[in-house]
């Protein structure tokens, strides 16, 4: 019953059993979250992502690369990451909805590996933009 659950150890008095429920369910999604973003991780392209974003971040280190450009390449970082788990979660759909071929199977699946190629590209223009300067002041100083 909710209101009776609030005299458990380290719980705060003031606590309702809904209060708490929710609690748990926050804990509980992030969990799942966490989850989803290791499953996303045992992908290829999510490895090479993170493989290169350990690689950008120690150029950043490396090249002496002001706040605003570590910032610029952490957004990259993790929207890359991000489209990496929406995709993978698009193709269990796909694969759920559709195990036979389709062609909006196939239109699905391209369009979210397509825009897993954008966020790639963007992400290039940024490192460009962020080292080369970075580059050519370390080289004249
Ligand atoms: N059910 C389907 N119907 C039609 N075409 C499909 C179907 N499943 C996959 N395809 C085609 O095969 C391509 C590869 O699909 P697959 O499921 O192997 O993803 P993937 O390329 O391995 O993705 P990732 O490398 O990100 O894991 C898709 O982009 C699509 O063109």
């Amino acid at each position: 019953m909710a209101g009776s659950e609030t005299a458990g150890q380290g719980v705060d008095a003031g606590e309702t059993g809904e209060t708490l429920k929710r609690k748990n369910n926050l804990v509980k999604s992030f969990g799942y979250a966490a989850s989803g973003v290791v499953q996303a991780g045992s992908e290829r392209n999510f490895k090479v992502d993170v493989v290169a974003a350990v690689v950008v971040f120690a150029a950043c280190a490396l090249l002496r690369v002001p706040a605003w450009g570590w910032a610029a390449v952490a957004v990259c970082v993790g929207v890359q990451l991000a489209m990496e788990t929406v995709n993978t979660a698009i193709e269990a759909i796909v694969d759920l909805a559709s195990p036979e071929i389709h062609p909006l199977a196939k239109r699905a699946k391209d369009c979210a590996a397509g825009a897993a190629l954008i966020t790639a590209c963007a992400s290039v223009i940024v490192g460009l933009i962020v080292f080369v300067p970075a580059l050519f002041a370390l080289l004249g100083a």
